[in-house]
């Protein structure tokens, strides 16, 4: 399946010089939604792990679906001031700005193993800033999995011993 023929790229979105991979496209296509959740499922087949941890907001597309098709539980991580009870959270950088997330304090058990679902890895601030939230609460990070990675930005560079598996490469812009 050509999933990557299904990736829209938007120019300059949402600023000058950064070319946006548009996965909406992906998701209406009844097919390339199934291939992608199927494929990014299987990548867990041999992984034991008790939560999907999924990234606001396009984590959770993606983390959703494939916590309930292997029967695990679903923890958002949001973007400041969205969660309702305690939080712990972390400032991090994007390719296009700075953010803060956030992730409940009882979210999970320390000695738990957490798998981290996302649409996309680009400079891999958001998924460091997601895994130091896990370790800082004593969680481990077993997986990461993303449908997209842009390898050009050297994500992986900050993900160093941690089992990473992406679908859709981009080696340059
Ligand atoms: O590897 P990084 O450089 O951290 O970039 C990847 C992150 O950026 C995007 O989310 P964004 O923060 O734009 O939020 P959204 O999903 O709500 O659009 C994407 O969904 C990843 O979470
Ligand atoms: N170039 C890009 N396209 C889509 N999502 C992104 N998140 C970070 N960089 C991105």
């Amino acid at each position: 399946m050509d999933l990557k023929g299904l990736v829209r790229d938007v120019p300059d979105f949402p600023k000058e010089g950064i070319v946006f991979r548009d996965i909406t496209t992906i998701l209406q296509s009844p097919k390339g939604l199934k291939w992608a959740i199927e494929t990014m499922e299987k990548s867990l087949k041999d992984i034991e792990f008790d939560y999907i941890i999924g990234p606001e907001s396009r984590g959770f597309i993606f983390g959703v679906p494939l916590a309930y098709n292997l029967g695990k539980g679903f923890i958002p991580v949001r973007k400041e001031g969205k969660l309702p009870y305690k939080t712990k959270r972390k400032e991090y950088d994007l390719e296009y700005g700075t953010a803060v997330i956030e992730i409940h304090t009882d979210a999970f058990k320390p000695g738990q193993k957490v798998v981290i679902v996302d649409d996309l890895l680009a400079t891999g601030g958001t998924s460091k800033a997601t895994i130091d939230l896990v370790e800082e609460m004593g969680g481990e990070v077993v997986k990461l999995v993303y449908l997209i990675e842009l390898d050009f930005l050297k994500g992986r560079d900050l993900l160093k011993g941690y089992n990473v598996t992406s679908l859709i490469n981009y080696d340059s812009e």
